[in-house]
């Protein structure tokens, strides 16, 4: 006698954030909706609790995931849920990814209190940002913008900018959209000029290797979006050859196309004055190899001199 799989509850691992609790509730209830019972277990990781020091000064891989990852490993939770773009592009032998969940718009946005607030490519105001991305494409595209650290979750970077820290606030859309904050959108960045983090807008779900193979079955049958799932693998593959990691101010978005999938991909200097970017297209059963070969072009165009660099300026 075999036992239903879906009388099994379901333990979903997810940060305390708001905008977690949304994605892990998200999940919950796919799942609910396929019968599998469920129950959420929230679980603090490094970057919740470091809040003065930029993300790449903390340093480590893993910031938002590693707590999560040793949860699964305990048999604590059976899945741990993760905003893609938080996910490290090489997971530990022992686990893996078994979902990407149904993708969000995926451009980054500027948030404002004042209405009126216009970005035009000579404004001077300060927005409030902290990842190396979007203040390396600021700098390149809005050269008189400045920038200031925003760290935290996003209703403490809200508070920032009603405290005037900044005028204004960039985020993505997809966090923005699922808290309700898109009232206070005063600009959306076009996608291929601001390229997103590889993953952004999507929801990833985690498991151990050796979890029962019915149960992951169920799993990605309740929680894969299969076109997400091709244009992440692509992204992701890119992130892995460029041995990036969250600090470093790269970029990738893979879309579905007639015949298949394009990619693009690029870094950019962190002062903004050198932009590599590149468009690759090709059939879906590739996407793996596309991504690589995006990242091995753009390596070879002067990526890996970026690279180099942003290290060395990181160890000094
Ligand atoms: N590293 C922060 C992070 N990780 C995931 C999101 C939300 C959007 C998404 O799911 O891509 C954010 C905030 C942001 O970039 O605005």
């Amino acid at each position: 006698m075999t036992e239903n799989i879906t009388d099994r509850i379901i333990r979903i691992g997810t940060r305390g954030s708001k905008l977690a609790l949304w994605q892990a509730e998200n999940a919950a209830e796919k799942l609910q909706a396929s019968g599998f019972k469920t129950e959420l277990v929230i679980i603090s990781t490094k970057g919740d609790q470091v809040l003065d020091k930029s993300l790449d000064k903390i340093g480590s891989k893993g910031v938002f995931t590693e707590e999560l990852e040793v949860a699964l490993r305990e048999g604590q939770v059976e899945i741990a849920v993760h905003s893609a773009k938080d996910v490290q592009s090489s997971i530990p032998e022992d686990l893996e990814l078994v979902a990407f969940m149904e993708r969000e718009q995926v451009n980054d946005v500027i948030l404002s209190f004042d209405p009126n607030f216009k970005l035009e490519r000579d404004s001077k105001a300060v927005i409030g940002t902290s990842s190396t991305r979007r203040k390396a494409l600021l700098k390149k595209y809005y050269p008189n913008i400045k920038t200031a650290e925003s760290r935290g979750n996003l209703q403490t970077r809200l508070r920032k900018l009603e405290e005037k820290q900044f005028d204004a606030l960039m985020l993505a859309y997809a966090g923005v959209y699922r808290m309700g904050y898109d009232n206070l959108i005063v600009h959306t960045f076009p996608e291929y000029e601001f390229v997103p983090a590889a993953g952004q807008g999507s929801v990833a779900i985690e498991c151990a290797k050796n979890l029962d193979p019915e149960l992951k079955k169920g799993l990605k049958e309740a929680l894969n979006h299969t076109d997400t799932h091709v244009c992440l693998l692509a992204e992701r593959a890119f992130l892995r050859t460029m041995e990036g990691g969250c600090s470093i101010p790269s970029f990738a978005l893979a879309t579905l196309t007639d015949e298949g999938v394009s990619i693009t991909g690029g870094i950019v200097s962190l002062d903004g004055k050198t932009l590599l970017q590149e468009t690759l297209e090709g059939p879906t059963v590739t996407v793996e190899a596309m991504g690589e070969q995006l990242a091995n072009t753009i390596l070879s165009r002067g990526g890996d001199e970026i690279l180099k660099s942003i290290r060395a300026e990181r160890t000094e």
